[in-house]
């Protein structure tokens, strides 16, 4: 079993309020309003500011260079990858890169974001990891479970569906696939029975801001 699934099963009830969020089903059937999208959105870019900064920090915290070259393969994905789909899909719902640049953080951005920088920082690879692990594993499933598939005829079902296909993509899905052999890899040297428990609170509350992530898109709605 994979260091993913033992802690997805320790903590069954916090990942399925993450992956299986209102914010989530309203994406995938189309009722989601535009605006919340474009709350969450918004904060989004912030989050992946952040994020490529979690993953420079797992060069920093690598022991060896095969774990440096991964965490720039990482980093590259964020940054080349992920923030460009970003800036297209803001710049196709009138938020310009500058109006982007300019958003004022939400606190539960800032909660989630320093909290994985906070895991990382106090601990090893494998903490930074497991507080890593509910991003990029939990909209790996999201994007596979939905694959692009929106009905049409709202407002926002192109924005979902492109949404939705970023992550169900080859690249995403590939990079998750290898995120998760590399939890394992740390896994094998440096997890015992006697921290699991630490890394289990770690990603259950990585987990649990997730959702809160999700819930702060239905802020501010009129
Ligand atoms: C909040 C959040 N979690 C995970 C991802 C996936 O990288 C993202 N873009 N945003």
């Amino acid at each position: 079993m994979s260091v993913f699934d033992r802690l997805k099963t320790d903590c069954a009830s916090e990942w399925a309020a993450y992956v299986d969020h209102d914010f989530v089903r309203g994406m995938a059937d189309g009722s989601l309003p535009l605006d919340a999208f474009r709350t969450y959105l918004k904060q989004d870019y912030l989050f992946l500011i952040h994020f490529s900064r979690a993953y420079a920090l797992a060069i920093y915290k690598s022991q060896t260079l095969g774990d440096m070259r991964r965490g720039m393969a990482g980093l590259k994905t964020i940054l080349e990858g992920e923030m460009e789909l970003h800036v297209e899909l803001c710049a196709k719902w009138g938020i310009a890169r500058k109006e982007l640049e300019t958003v004022a953080e939400e606190s539960e951005t800032l909660a989630y974001t320093r909290f994985v920088l906070e895991s990382g920082l106090r601990g090893d690879l494998l903490d930074l990891q497991v507080a890593l692990a509910p991003c990029i594993l939990g909209y790996g499933e999201i994007g596979a479970r939905h694959r692009g598939v929106v009905p049409e005829g709202t407002d926002g079902a192109p924005a979902y569906a492109r949404w939705f296909a970023e992550y169900a993509s080859d690249d995403y899905q590939n990079a998750a696939r290898d995120f998760c052999d590399w939890m394992d890899q740390t896994a094998s040297a440096y997890l015992t029975e006697a921290r699991y428990p630490v890394l289990r609170r770690i990603f259950s509350e990585a987990s649990r801001l997730e959702a809160d992530f999700w819930q702060m898109g239905f802020k501010n709605l009129g």
